[in-house]
């Protein structure tokens, strides 16, 4: 058996010798028929929780209400959940409580895709008892059952549904999509921080030009932060290389310039992401609009914007427009190599050192002054030398009482 399944066997052995039924289950099975990397192995049991934690002498109890009891097994965490079904749901949200139920298809049956309720046994063999191998063939996301049903019982669902297309380049079966479109509305129950999670995922897959798309298609924008009227925006915005971007900062300042969004800050507070994550797209919008292409960076422009997000702002630009951004990153670099200081923590003089100089009691002169040191010493005008500096800022105030 592949890693990481194989690292996990002992687990599901060690709970098949003690006369329960253990299988992997979900998208780490999804994904190894898929060939895709496999992240998080998941694993259900017909054992109880209580009968989970004592069988392992390490477990975690992080919510064994809901039946889940997390197990370390040789020094890693695995999620082990008792075969359940859902109980009533409130809001369209996920349950309040669960029941528990001894059958593995029981258990399958109330999850959301096909392709996400395949299980495997510990010798490898595939439990496939709604046809998710089928839909993984024809590259379609298909429910459970009822579409309608699985997504009145979480509405969360319907973006998972669009995120998988954006990941896998899957298309939603008819039915499918038809429920999506039906039941939309429901995802006004859905809280900002999970529908902020499947973005995410979504703006970052391969397929994401075809999935944003999607979103105005089937009237899920409608209830997504700030993008209730941009369904025309969102269907343009398939034709830019979200692919190329590396980082979420840079998606999202993406997101916001193919939206035409004119202030970045409250739409990216609405999605209520980091304010670093905040601060860093807003920061690399502002720097695309002073730089208007690429070969009109100046010194100065690249000193303040740093390396990474002068990179930042030209990937961005790139993925707009189209263009390969690597010439622009080497030259970048190349260019922000040469600067003779990288922060203005590395100029020769600070505050103190000027105050000494002038003689005149602090005020906003210092700063005025600082920020005219490092703009002459970026530029090349003066070395970073206190000596050289000192001559420079002599000549300068000369000058400056000249013209006065
Ligand atoms: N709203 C949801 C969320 C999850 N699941 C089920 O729980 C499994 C694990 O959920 P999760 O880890 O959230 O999603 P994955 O499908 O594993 O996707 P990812 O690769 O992003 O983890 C899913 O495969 C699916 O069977 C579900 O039925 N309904
Ligand atoms: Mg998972």
């Amino acid at each position: 058996m592949k890693p990481p399944f194989q690292q996990a066997l002992g687990i599901i052995r060690q709970l098949n010798r003690h006369g329960y039924e253990a299988y992997f289950v979900g998208g780490a099975v999804r994904d190894l028929l898929l060939g895709r990397p496999i992240g998080d192995v998941d694993i259900a049991t017909s054992a109880l929780p209580d009968e989970v934690m004592a069988i392992f002498p390490k477990t975690i109890d992080v919510g064994s209400k809901h039946g889940t009891v997390v197990v370390v097994h040789e020094g890693t965490a695995y999620e082990v959940t008792t075969f359940r079904t859902d109980g009533d749901y409130e809001d369209h949200r996920r349950p309040e409580s669960v029941t528990f139920v001894r059958s593995l298809e029981e258990d399958l049956k109330r999850r959301d895709f096909t392709m996400n309720a395949i299980a495997m046994d510990e010798h490898g063999t595939i439990i496939d008892p709604f046809g998710g191998q089928e839909a993984i063939e024809k590259r379609l996301i298909r429910t459970v059952g009822e579409a309608d049903a699985r997504f009145r019982e979480d509405a969360l669902r319907m973006m998972r549904a669009v995120r998988f297309v954006s990941q896998l380049g899957f298309s939603l079966a008819i039915d499918t999509k038809k429920a999506i479109i039906a039941n939309a509305p429901l995802l006004a129950h859905i809280s900002v921080e999970r529908m902020t999670m499947e973005m995410e995922k979504l703006l970052a897959g391969p397929f994401a030009a075809e999935a944003l798309p999607l979103l105005a298609e089937t009237g899920l924008s409608t209830y997504l932060p700030g993008l209730a009227e941009k369904g025309e925006w969102l269907r343009r915005a398939a034709a830019y290389r979200w692919p190329w971007l590396a980082a979420r900062e840079e998606r999202w300042a993406l997101l916001c310039h193919a939206l035409g969004v004119k202030e970045s800050r409250p739409f990216l507070r609405a999605w209520k992401l980091p304010n670093k994550v905040i601060d860093e797209a807003g920061a690399i919008l502002a720097t695309l609009a002073a730089v208007p292409e690429p070969a009109a960076w100046t010194n100065e422009q690249l000193f303040l914007a740093g390396l990474k997000r002068a990179l930042s702002v030209e990937v961005v630009r790139a993925a707009l427009t189209g263009k390969p951004y690597e010439p622009q990153h080497d030259e970048l670099r190349r260019r922000f190599a040469a600067l003779p200081i990288k922060t203005k923590g590395e100029l020769a003089v600070n505050g103190k050192v000027v105050i000494d100089w002038i003689g005149k009691p602090a005020g906003p002169w210092v700063k005025e002054t600082l920020d005219a040191i490092w703009r002459a010493v970026v530029n090349g005008e003066v070395e970073n030398e206190k000596e050289r500096i000192y001559a420079w800022l002599m000549e300068r105030s000369r000058t400056q009482e000249k013209n006065c």
